[in-house]
C-alpha cells in the first residue's frame, strides 16, 4: 500500500503550534509523523512548524532533538536523500511558559511573520501535547487571542484524556466551547487514525454480505482484546490518575465499540458519522453502582518475569503509591440497549505487562441451526467468526466450515484471510500521520464531538465510582506475561465463552 500523495492534493498553508514541543509525545509521535507525510508528499506546499515549552532549546538544538525522535520512532529514518533537512528548516522553537499569558504575544507575532512570508493568511493550528490539568489554562490564554476567533483559520487540537471525569469533561467542553466554535475543535482519540479501525467502517458498509447478518439475530456475542506487553514505563505520574478505564477505555475501546455497533451512515459527512456512534454511546447499557461487580474486573500487575527478563510490580514503579489501588487491568461487558444488539453482550478486556501485543476484535456468530451431517463430525462443528486484527498484526479472518478433503463427510473449520501485508505494497501510515493531516484539511469525521466525549464518560461513571468507593482488596492479582487476573475469565466463563487470543490459522 503507497502512503505516497499521488493525487497532488495538498492542505492549505499552514502554521502548526506545539504546545509540548519538547515533550515526549511530539518527539515519539507527532514529528515522525509529520516528517513521513512531508517524504509522502502530504504536507502543504507553505508550512512552519513551531515547538513551544518552557525548556530551553535553540531552533538548532530543537530541530536535533526531533531528528534523535525521528532515529529512535519512525518507520522511516534520517536524512532520506537531504530531505530532513529540507523538513527542518519549516521547524522552529518558542520559549515560553503556557502560564504566562504575557508570553502568548510571541504566538501572535509568530502569526505575523509566519503570514508575510507566506504572502497569505495561513491556517493556525494549536496542538496541546501537554499535560490534560494545563489544557484549560492554555485554551484561555488562547482564546484571547484575536486570531482564535477567526473559525475558518483557526483549530485547536485536544489530547486525551480529555477530561478526568464527566464532571471535568463538561466544564472542559464547556471552556473551549466559549472560547472556540465546536468546528475548530479537533479532540484526538488515536485509535480512529488507525488503518485497520478505519478499515471497519469499508468492511462493514461498502460489503453487502455482512450487514444483513450483523445483528441480534447472528450474533452470539462480540469481544474486543487490547494487550499492551509494556508496563507503565515511567508513566506512573500519569497513570496513578488515570488507570486502565481512563487510559484506555472511555476512549479508545469505546470507539472501537462504535465502530463495530453503529448503524449504516447515510454519507460521510463528520456529523453523520459522530451521530451514528453517538447513538452507539448513548444506548450502552448505564449499570449501577451495585452492578458493577458483575460486569466489570480490575486487575494490578505483580512484579513477575516478562520473556525471561524481571519486571517490577505497578506498586513498585516510579511515582507509584505503594499501596496504589490503581487497575492496569480492566475487563467489562458490555451491553447495547437497542433494536440491533439487545442481548448480545461485547465483552472487553485492557490491560498492561500482559502476555502478548495484540489488539483483536472477534465477533462470534451464532452456530447454524440445525445439524444434518453424521454425528462424528460434530465435533468440530464451529460456529462461523470474523476476527479483525487491529495491531500488530492486520488481518482480517472469517471462520467458516468445510469438508475435509477424503471419502468422509467429516467437517473442519478454516479461515479464509485478508492480510495486508500480502493485499498491498509498503507500508501503512501511522495513526499520527492520518489524524495529523485530517486537522490541517480540516476534516473532524475521525475526531471526538463534545456530546461523544460526555456520552462515553458516562459509560465509564459508574464503574470508575463503584472502584473508588470500593479499594480493591486482592491487588496485586496478576502475573506479568498472564493474560490478567482470574475473575477475568470468570467474567466470560460464567456465560459458557472464552476470550479468543490470538487467531492462529486453523490447521488439523
Ligand atoms: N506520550 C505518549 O505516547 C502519549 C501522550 N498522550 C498525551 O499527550 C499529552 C502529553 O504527553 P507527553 O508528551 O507524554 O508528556 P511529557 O511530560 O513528555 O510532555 C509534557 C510537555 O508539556 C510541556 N509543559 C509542561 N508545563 C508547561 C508549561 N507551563 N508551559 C509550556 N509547556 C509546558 C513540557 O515542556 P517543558 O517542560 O519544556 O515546559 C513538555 O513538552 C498528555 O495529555 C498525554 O496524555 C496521548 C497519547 C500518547
Ligand atoms: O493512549 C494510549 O495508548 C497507548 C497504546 O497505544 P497503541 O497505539 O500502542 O495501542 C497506551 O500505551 C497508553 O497507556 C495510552 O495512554
Amino acid at each position: 500500500m503507497s502512503t505516497q500523495n499521488n493525487n497532488n492534493t495538498r492542505p492549505p498553508a499552514t502554521l502548526l503550534f506545539i504546545f509540548g514541543g519538547s515533550g515526549d509525545l511530539n518527539q515519539r509521535k507527532l514529528s515522525p509523523a509529520l516528517y513521513n507525510l512531508f517524504l509522502d508528499g502530504w504536507m502543504p506546499e507553505k508550512f512552519a512548524i513551531v515547538g513551544l515549552g518552557r525548556t530551553a532549546y535553540s531552533d538548532e538544538k530543537f530541530r536535533k532533538h526531533l531528528y534523535d525522535g525521528i532515529q529512535e520512532f519512525s518507520r522511516r529514518k534520517g536524512e532520506q536523500n537531504g530531505h530532513w533537512k529540507e523538513f527542518s528548516q519549516h521547524v522552529g522553537y518558542l520559549q515560553m511558559d503556557g502560564e504566562d499569558e504575557a508570553a502568548y504575544s510571541k504566538i501572535a507575532d509568530k502569526v505575523k511573520e509566519v503570514e508575510e512570508q507566506f504572502g497569505e493568511h495561513p491556517n493556525v493550528i494549536f496542538y496541546l501535547a501537554v499535560a490534560p490539568q494545563l489544557v484549560p489554562d492554555i485554551a484561555v490564554k488562547l482564546g484571547k487571542l484575536n486570531l482564535c476567533k477567526d473559525t475558518i483559520y483557526t483549530r485547536i487540537v485536544v489530547e486525551k484524556p480529555f477530561g478526568h471525569d464527566l464532571k471535568s469533561a463538561h466544564e472542559l467542553n464547556a471552556l473551549l466551547t466559549s472560547m472556540f466554535a465546536e468546528d475548530q475543535i479537533y479532540r484526538i482519540d488515536h485509535y480512529l487514525g488507525k488503518e485497520t479501525v478505519q478499515n471497519i467502517l469499508a468492511l462493514r458498509f461498502a460489503n453487502a454480505l455482512f450487514e444483513p447478518i450483523w445483528n441480534r439475530n447472528y450474533i452470539d456475542h462480540i469481544q474486543i482484546t487490547n494487550a499492551e506487553t509494556v508496563g507503565v514505563e515511567g508513566r506512573g505520574g500519569y497513570y496513578e490518575q488515570s488507570g486502565a478505564l481512563r487510559d484506555m477505555v472511555q476512549n479508545h475501546i469505546l470507539q472501537l465499540i462504535c465502530m463495530i455497533a453503529m448503524d449504516a451512515p447515510v454519507n460521510f459527512e463528520a456529523n453523520e458519522i459522530r451521530n451514528k456512534k453517538v447513538d452507539v454511546l448513548n444506548a450502552l447499557r448505564k449499570i449501577t453502582r451495585d452492578e458493577v461487580h458483575a460486569y466489570a474486573v480490575r486487575g494490578q500487575y505483580s512484579e513477575g518475569w516478562m520473556k525471561g527478563d524481571k519486571v517490577k510490580g505497578y506498586r513498585q514503579e516510579e511515582k507509584v503509591a505503594p499501596q496504589s489501588p490503581t487497575e492496569t487491568f480492566a475487563a467489562i461487558k458490555f451491553y447495547i440497549d437497542n433494536w440491533r444488539w439487545q442481548d448480545v453482550p461485547i465483552y472487553v478486556r485492557t490491560g498492561k505487562h500482559l502476555h502478548d501485543k495484540t489488539t483483536i476484535i472477534t465477533v462470534q456468530f451464532k452456530q447454524a441451526p440445525h445439524y444434518a451431517f453424521p454425528p462424528e463430525a460434530a465435533e468440530t462443528w464451529r460456529p462461523n467468526r470474523l476476527t479483525i486484527s487491529i495491531q500488530p498484526k492486520t488481518d482480517i479472518r472469517l471462520r467458516f466450515q468445510a469438508k475435509r478433503p477424503g471419502q468422509t463427510m467429516t467437517l473442519s473449520p478454516v479461515d479464509m484471510i485478508f492480510n495486508y501485508e500480502d493485499a498491498y505494497d509498503g507500508h501503512e501510515p501511522e495513526a499520527y500521520e492520518t489524524l495529523l493531516l485530517d486537522v490541517m484539511e480540516g476534516n473532524p469525521t475521525q475526531f471526538m464531538r463534545a456530546d461523544q466525549v460526555e456520552s462515553a464518560w458516562k459509560v465509564v461513571m459508574p464503574i470508575i465510582e463503584a472502584w473508588e468507593q470500593r479499594p480493591p482488596v486482592d491487588f496485586p492479582n496478576y502475573s506479568p506475561g498472564s493474560w490478567g487476573p482470574e475473575d477475568a475469565e470468570a467474567l466470560i466463563a460464567r456465560d459458557g465463552r472464552n476470550w479468543v487470543t490470538l487467531p492462529a490459522p486453523h490447521k488439523e
